[in-house]
């Protein structure tokens, strides 16, 4: 067979469409939508080639829409656990060794494919299912999915290029190979682009997984399993099984050839499963790599030198972008008391403007959350915020659960800094306030890192000073930190992204630090001419 040094295409972002009205995407997606949203659903197991359903089902509601009845997902018995990991160690042997640039066209084919004809079926399964707006679903659906796929495959090129030191006397080589056994990936309801990532970037290493989703995202989990499908992924790499998450989980964690979990989700989560790994680390043939990125409580800190109006709109979308159920969305505020009227009023402006309803409607900036136990856990805050003394409503405050799991975007002001909301975090489109006397700056950076996360943080300022200030205190308070922006929206090859403390393991999701931790380099050491004699040159004398 003919070889050659193979180049992959050069990774760039996918551009995100605007979908403003008259654009033939905007007619695209509703159409999507309409037709996915009319129609009944079944999301079988992909256990092998197979597509099981098992008769064991959940019903699928969109978040904005509880009754309407998309369809139902089928779930896992203890049986098809060790079904999907059968599945997936019988594909190994030939995927791990199969030539890189054929496991690099299947992803950069799945890329495309989404870039292309399933662009507004995922759009619409994530509008749908997940209940994001369509920008929202654009940028993570689409573009964040493709840029995690391209991007990795030249993020793997330029590890398998990295060779160490040879002399003419030997060749040292290392060889990059999967990890011996599969990986559990464990995904979040937050983001598509996550949930086909953390399956897909051990795969790409040549590691076979079984990968479960959120019940929350299976809707457009559905159609991340069509896309590898139609990619030419060979069955059994990827097997996706849903259920009950602590029997399935349970089921992976006891097997010997468990080699690696790939989890984003809760920090409570991970840590538990953290813990049962370490309980059955002695069945295991190896260590295995525990990557993990989790909640967070990001903020945004204003020096009394920041423009107010900008300081409004870093709350305004770092705060309730997708109902603030990113991670990474702005949680907990400090601004400066000289600063707040102001500020105040450009935010309870934005607001007020915002639009709420179904993302069917394009000009609803604000949808719903994801389920009712979001909805009932942010209720509950709210309500303690109307009661509490030490906190007050300023703008939002009302839910409604009658036809979705509307909550309005609400901004609490406080004169607690440890009060509830400026510590737990909610994932919902709450945001709390603290105001601090102006010349109290240290002191306040002081206050913004004490806090269990470490996942994303905001300064904004017009003075370099208290920029460079921050930026130094604030050094492990946020594993993305923003100068003058909001704390989301990290981009695929320029923000890579992950937090530590509690907030993960910080192996950032799609850069080259990630794909590291999928496999295992054997050296091998070639000498040309091996020595016949055992003496020192100076034995020999
Ligand atoms: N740091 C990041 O990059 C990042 C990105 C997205 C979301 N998140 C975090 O994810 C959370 C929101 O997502 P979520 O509500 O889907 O999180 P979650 O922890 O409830 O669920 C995440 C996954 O874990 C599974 N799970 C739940 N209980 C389990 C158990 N006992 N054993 C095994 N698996 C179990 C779920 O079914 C799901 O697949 C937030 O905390 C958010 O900050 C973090
Ligand atoms: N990558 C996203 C966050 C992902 C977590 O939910 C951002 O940067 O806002």
């Amino acid at each position: 067979m003919g070889k050659g040094v193979f180049q992959v295409p050069q990774a760039v972002n996918e551009p995100v469409k605007s979908y403003a009205p008259g654009t033939p995407e905007r007619d695209a997606v509703l159409k999507a939508y309409k037709e996915l949203y009319n129609s009944k659903v079944e999301v079988p197991l992909y256990i092998g080639g197979e597509e099981i359903k098992t008769g064991d089902t959940a019903p699928m509601n969109p978040p904005h829409d509880h009754q309407h009845h998309l369809g139902d997902y089928h779930k896992a018995s203890k049986e098809h656990v060790e079904k999907a990991i059968k599945s997936a160690l019988e594909a190994r042997e030939k995927w791990a060794n199969l030539e890189w640039e054929q496991r690099a066209a299947v992803f950069l084919k799945a890329a495309e494919l989404i870039a292309g004809p399933y662009r507004y079926k995922i759009n619409a399964a994530t509008m749908i299912g997940q209940s994001k707006n369509i920008f929202q679903a654009e940028i993570d659906s689409a573009c964040e999915l493709i840029d995690f796929l391209r991007f990795n495959v030249e993020y793997m090129t330029r590890i398998y290029e990295e060779q160490p030191e040879s002399s003419s006397e030997a060749w040292n080589r290392l060889e990059y190979r999967p990890l011996e056994g599969f990986v559990y990936a464990v995904t979040p309801f937050n983001f598509t682009a996550i949930a086909g990532n953390l399956p897909s970037a051990p795969a790409l290493m040549g590691n076979v997984a079984v990968w479960k989703p959120s019940d929350s995202q299976v809707y457009s989990a559905r159609v991340i399993m069509e896309v590898f499908k139609e990619a030419g992924l060979p069955d059994g790499v990827i097997n996706m099984v849903m259920g009950d998450p602590k029997m399935i989980s349970d089921t992976i964690l006891e097997n010997r050839d468990f080699a690696g979990l790939h989890f984003t989700g809760s920090t409570t989560v991970f840590k538990n499963l953290w813990k049962q790994i370490g309980e059955n680390i002695h069945n295991y043939r190896s260590y295995p790599r525990i990557v993990g990125e989790t909640g967070g409580k990001d903020f945004i800190i204003a020096h009394p030198s920041a423009k107010p109006k900008q300081v409004a709109t870093a709350i305004s979308r770092g705060a309730f972008e997708f109902q603030g159920q990113k991670c990474s969305a702005a949680s907990r505020v400090y601004l400066p008391k000289s600063m707040w009227e102001e500020v105040k009023s450009y935010v309870v402006e934005d607001v007020k403007s915002f639009k709420m309803g179904s993302p069917e409607d394009m000009s609803n900036f604000i949808t719903a959350v994801i389920h009712e136990a979001s909805f009932d856990k942010l209720a509950k805050f709210i309500d303690a915020a109307k009661n509490d003394s030490d906190a007050e409503i300023v703008v939002g405050g009302n839910y409604d659960k009658s036809k979705g799991w509307f909550v309005e975007p609400t901004v609490i002001l406080t004169n607690d800094p440890k009060y509830s909301t400026m510590c737990t975090e909610l994932f919902g489109p709450v945001v709390t306030v603290y105001l601090y006397e102006d010349e109290k700056w240290n002191d306040t950076l002081k206050l913004v890192d004490d806090n269990e996360y470490a996942l994303t943080g905001a300064i904004l300022s017009q003075d370099r000073y208290a920029a460079a200030e921050a930026t130094k205190a604030l050094q492990n308070a946020a594993g993305n930190f923003y100068i003058n922006d909001k704390p989301t929206g990290a981009v695929v090859g320029q923000q890579p992204f992950g937090g530590a403390r509690g907030s993960g393991t910080n192996d950032k999701a799609g850069s080259i630090l990630n794909l590291y931790r999928w496999i295992s380099p054997r050296t091998i050491k070639e000498t040309f001419v091996p020595p016949t004699d055992y003496r020192y040159p100076f034995l020999g004398e």
